[in-house]
């Protein structure tokens, strides 16, 4: 830490935070606006009198901010340190009219200096004795060298003039390693330390080859696929954080998961469900499927407080109870191609005898008519436009995976219908109306193996009627199947047909034979499951990123300017407290040339990284009034924010 007067600050601190113009002499040493702005400038090599390499400019400042105020600076002798000890009113913050200064040295670092207030010294208030972040064996120098071929160990400063806008060289690429919450700090940053320790010495990842402890948080490290050819000025905010189509599905889905429906006239209570949510979209009784009309509600559970789906067959009676057990074989089929069954129960609280069936919910779902055949409409062949070979061939991989779950479950889906399979995200389907026929027509005489060679044969007429869906042909197979083998490949008509003639007895037909016959297009729907996942992966892996910062931004917060100890000087204007309070306004608080705020999320974010890190590199602070600034770095800073944390959790101070 070194004190520096407020002319010896003005410079560097311009280079670092401000793009403001110096006078045409120094041109050279000012950034570029068009670097600024658009990350490149036309008029570069056509006389333009500015500097175009931030890097360069960035050493340039470097250097000479060191030459002036780096940590060797005389206001670091300890005869300044000792002639300063003593508390004025703001012990540490040296006014650029003093000739001294009083650094910041933590008791570690071996000195005699006097503590600035004696309980600075005791056992709660030390840095020193917070851990170090930088662990044995991986030395400062280690830490600069990591920062992604910057050899000084400092992130690109453009970063920090772009509002909004990322560089690669600041944001990119990252440490995606979770820390895990350490029993009794759940802020701990340390906690892989921690858990270090309780595993007697050995990190979960200790083992694995290359692998640097800690985890440089300080950089991005977004896991693939990387959208190509992006230039520096063309990247946004949005790289860090989930897809916006993406965000917003999933909070739709919250939001409808959480729906409630005051004043309704449905039952309070159905069994331990409450809070019902009618989820049909029509009113009309249709009783064609299940033979009863049938409802769906969204419901919450009062055992487990999760949301399910009810499926309630209206003025069902159940005569036999064996019927009702044979739910538990559906328990047991696990397939993401199925909606899970969770139980079956009679109830008289829809004023009738009803039959309920407990299901998973999947938000915002649609079934297959609707999305394809013209909502509430069945089979009214409304389509507009065919639906593409590569969905179709989705769709019937799905299929048959669910299929393949059933029958070797030695059950049968009996029901393939459009309406009755649900659209749970793009694509994605599954068959929504399981288990309810065994039930319903328990009684029936046909073998299971009939059952499933109907399966298939609905399953052929499933596909038929969506691919013939767009033609507008209704109820005639032989026009739906010239449609269908003009608009689809001659594998995906054959598959059809094959499944069309399941109950005919010239071969062995099963879902197994389906299945290797469409092993080809089994592959590329699943590489397409694959290219799915990492998506996905990718997409997590940037919110974890986020978890972090938040957790680290409320610490920040905690600490900082604390009503309670507003006029305790002891407190906020003191020591580690003081540097958090110049640091907020460092990270947050900055103005422009113009006096106006910068909004600079790739600055916010590249600090908060680096804080995190508990990284070597220094950072310049000024106070509010411009008469002091510190140069402390970003280890100190996060010994100080760790130790402030921990005194705050002290019951002593909080009875001060
Ligand atoms: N498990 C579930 N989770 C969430 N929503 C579901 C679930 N099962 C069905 N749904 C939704 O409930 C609504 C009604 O389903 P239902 O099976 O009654 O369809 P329908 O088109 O009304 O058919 P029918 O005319 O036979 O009643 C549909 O929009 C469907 O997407």
């Amino acid at each position: 830490m070194a004190s520096a007067t407020k002319s010896g600050l003005d410079d560097s601190r311009r280079s670092l935070g401000s793009p403001k113009l110096r006078g045409r002499e120094n041109t050279k040493d000012t950034l570029c606006r068009n670097i600024t702005i658009y990350g490149k400038c036309r008029f570069e090599d056509k006389g333009c009198a500015f500097n175009h390499d931030p890097q360069k400019l960035y050493n340039a400042n470097q250097n000479d901010s060191k030459k002036r105020l780096n940590v060797d600076s005389p206001s670091f002798t300890p005869a300044v340190i000792g002639a300063n000890g003593s508390s004025s009113k703001k012990p540490n913050s040296i006014s650029p009219k003093a000739a001294v200064a009083a650094p910041f040295l933590p008791k570690a670092s071996g000195t005699s200096t006097p503590p600035i207030r004696p309980d600075t010294a005791s056992s709660d208030w030390t840095v020193a004795e917070v851990p170090d972040f930088v662990p044995q064996g991986l030395d400062a120098s280690q830490v600069q060298v990591s920062l992604q071929g910057n050899p000084n160990g400092v992130l690109n400063p453009a970063a920090a003039y772009d509002p909004f806008v990322t560089t690669p060289g600041s944001l990119a690429a990252s440490g995606s390693v979770t820390s895990h919450p350490v029993q009794g700090n759940p802020y701990s940053h340390d906690a892989a330390a921690a858990v270090a320790a309780s595993m007697g010495g050995t990190a979960f990842f200790s083992g694995q080859a290359g692998f640097q402890q800690p985890v440089q948080y300080h950089l991005y490290a977004p896991v693939g696929p990387h959208s190509q050819n992006i230039h520096p000025h063309n990247r946004n905010v949005h790289d860090l954080f989930l897809p916006n189509d993406f965000r917003e599905e999933l909070q739709k889905k919250a939001a409808a998961t959480l729906q409630t429906l005051p004043n309704s006239s449905l039952p309070a209570h159905v069994d331990n469900f409450h809070s019902l949510v009618p989820l049909d979209l029509s009113h009309q009784k249709n009783a064609s499927i299940f033979g009863y009309p049938s409802w769906v509600y969204k419901a919450q559970s009062g055992k487990d407080g999760n949301f399910y789906a009810l499926r309630r067959l209206e003025g069902f009676r159940l005569t036999n109870e064996k019927a009702i057990r044979s739910v538990q074989a559906w328990k047991k089929v696990t397939n993401g191609s199925v909606v899970t069954v969770h139980d079956a129960f009679t109830t008289r609280v829809f004023q009738d005898s009803s039959l309920v069936f407990v299901m998973d919910y999947h938000p915002l779902s649609k079934t297959l008519a609707e999305q394809h055949l013209g909502a509430g409409s069945r089979y009214a062949g409304r389509a507009t436009t065919a639906i593409p070979e590569a969905v179709m061939w989705s769709y019937v991989t799905q299929i048959a995976s669910a299929l393949k779950a059933i029958h070797s479950a030695k059950l049968a889906a009996r029901i393939i219908d459009p309406s009755k399979i649900i659209l749970t995200g793009k694509n994605r389907i599954r068959l929504s109306a399981c288990a309810i026929m065994d039930v319903v027509q328990h009684d029936t005489q046909r073998s299971i193996e009939d059952l499933q060679h109907q399966d298939l044969v609905n399953f052929g007429q499933l596909m038929l009627a969506l691919g013939a869906s767009a033609s507008g042909v209704v109820g005639s197979p032989t026009k739906s199947m010239e449609y269908f083998s003009r608009a689809y490949s001659p594998q995906l008509k054959n598959s059809v047909i094959w499944l069309l003639n399941a109950m005919q007895m010239d071969q062995e037909r099963n879902i197994d034979i389906f299945i290797s016959g469409i092993s080809s297009q089994l592959i590329s729907t699943f590489d397409s499951a694959l290219h799915m996942d990492d998506q996905l992966t990718s997409d997590i892996s940037r919110e974890l990123e986020n978890g972090r910062l938040v957790r680290l931004l409320t610490k920040l917060n905690f600490v900082n300017e604390r009503p309670e100890y507003e006029h305790d000087r002891q407190w906020s204007e003191n020591g580690e407290r003081y540097f958090l309070k110049l640091f907020r306004d460092y990270v947050f608080h900055q103005v422009d040339s113009q006096n106006s705020p910068v909004v600079d999320l790739g600055h916010v974010l590249n600090c908060l990284n680096k804080l995190d890190a508990g990284t070597e590199e220094k950072v310049t602070l000024i106070s509010r009034d411009e008469q002091s600034c510190f140069i402390v770095s970003y280890k100190e800073l996060k010994k100080a924010l760790e130790s402030s944390f921990q005194a705050l959790m002290k019951p002593t101070r909080r009875m001060h």
